[in-house]
């Protein structure tokens, strides 16, 4: 199963994945079908072998197969050594441990990038503060996140996405690595209003999936939309975002779609919580990760530092950490202060 030896000019052209869940596994056939040779890595040796004889990986992406150019590699270090443009898709919790275990063996010239949604949970760190303080300033960095379903992407559906990067020519180059007939990557430079839409969504999907579980209807959902994005921006914008940002695939797009659809498994989550189903319950019924409760604690820890109002993933909070019931915890969010919509 291992892949054959490096060459230099296989280092440049070679994409490699770390993570083998639902995401790492569609990213790299995106890649893969583009005819760009791609190593996969996951954690778990026993699953790796069964994803490189049944050429799909019937656990976290059943319907997709594997292109010609996509190949399977179990040694963390083979696989890393294997390219320039390593591209992590782990857990929010797992980023910064999947860092430490890659930095023995990156390349030269090695571009690190990510597609983790969340802040890091005891530190309140964004994960492009997390690679900084572990790979330093030298290597290159980039996120990538927006509208994105695993599944979508493995069969192939057209989809629209953003890779946000300080150094411009690197977001270039990651973008046009991804994008082909049916994927079509944008670049940014705001790294940071990228990385907290894709946390902040998954906190209000939870929100979305508790309120459509109550039976609470359009206008409910639609206002916890449109105000929930208020919240993102209000956080974003203080941390030193761009508001714009928000308005686009990585804050507004990524928001609608997983408050709306029931491929996410935050809002699945929180459909779950409104039948009374328990926390840990709900998270083993899903048998993925589900990205918002870690970002619940974390959104919840920033906010409160920097004194940003954010009522309903305060609520969602209190919902998945405190017990209060889905129920107690709408009443509450109505009962607030009447407030200007737009402050002066
Ligand atoms: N799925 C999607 O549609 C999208 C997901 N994302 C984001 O991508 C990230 C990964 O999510 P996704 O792939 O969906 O999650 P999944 O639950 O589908 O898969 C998680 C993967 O991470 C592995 N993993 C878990 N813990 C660790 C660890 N400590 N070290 C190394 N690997 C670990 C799991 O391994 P094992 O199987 O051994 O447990 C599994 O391969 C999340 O931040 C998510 O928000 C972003 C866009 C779209
Ligand atoms: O981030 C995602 C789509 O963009 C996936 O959302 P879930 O983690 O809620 O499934």
């Amino acid at each position: 199963m291992s892949i054959a030896p490096s060459t230099e000019a296989s280092v440049d052209t070679t994409c490699v994945v770390l993570g083998a869940g639902s995401w790492g596994t569609a990213l790299a056939i995106q890649l893969a079908r583009l005819d760009r040779p791609t190593v996969l890595w996951g954690r778990d040796p026993a699953q790796l072998t069964r994803l490189a004889q049944e050429r799909r990986n019937v656990r976290y992406l059943p319907e997709a197969t594997f292109p010609a150019a996509l190949n399977i590699e179990p040694a963390l270090g083979q696989a890393v050594r294997a390219g320039r443009d390593v591209l992590l898709a782990v857990p929010s919790h797992a980023l910064r441990a999947m860092l430490l275990d890659i930095l023995p063996h990156l390349q030269a010239g090695a571009r690190v990038s990510w597609a983790t949604k969340g802040f890091e949970c005891d530190t309140g760190l964004l994960p492009h503060q997390v690679a900084r303080q572990i790979l330093g300033e030298q290597v290159a960095t980039a996120v990538v996140s927006g509208p994105t379903f695993a599944r979508e992407v493995g069969a192939g559906l057209p989809t629209a996405m953003t890779v946000a990067a300080a150094d411009p020519e690197f977001a270039r180059h990651l973008a046009k690595r991804l994008s082909g007939e049916n994927f079509r990557a944008y670049t940014s430079s705001d790294v940071v209003g990228v990385e907290v839409g894709g946390a902040v969504k998954n906190v209000l999907a939870i929100g979305a999936g508790i309120s459509d579980g109550l039976d609470f209807g359009a206008n409910t959902r639609i206002a916890l939309i449109t105000r929930g994005l208020a919240e993102m921006t209000r956080l974003g914008v203080a941390l030193g975002a761009r508001q714009e940002t928000f308005m686009g695939l990585a804050g507004l797009g990524d928001l609608v779609l997983t408050c709306t659809d029931d491929q996410s498994r935050n809002r699945r989550f929180g459909l779950a919580l409104a039948t009374g189903e328990k926390v840990d319950a709900a998270q083993r019924g899903i048998g993925q990760i589900v990205e918002g409760v870690r970002a619940a604690h974390a959104v919840r820890d920033v906010a409160r530092r920097l004194q940003v109002e954010m009522p309903i993933c305060e609520q969602v909070y209190r919902v998945v950490y405190e017990q209060v019931s889905p129920r107690d915890a709408v009443k509450e969010l109505m009962a607030r202060a009447l407030k200007s919509e737009i402050p002066a």
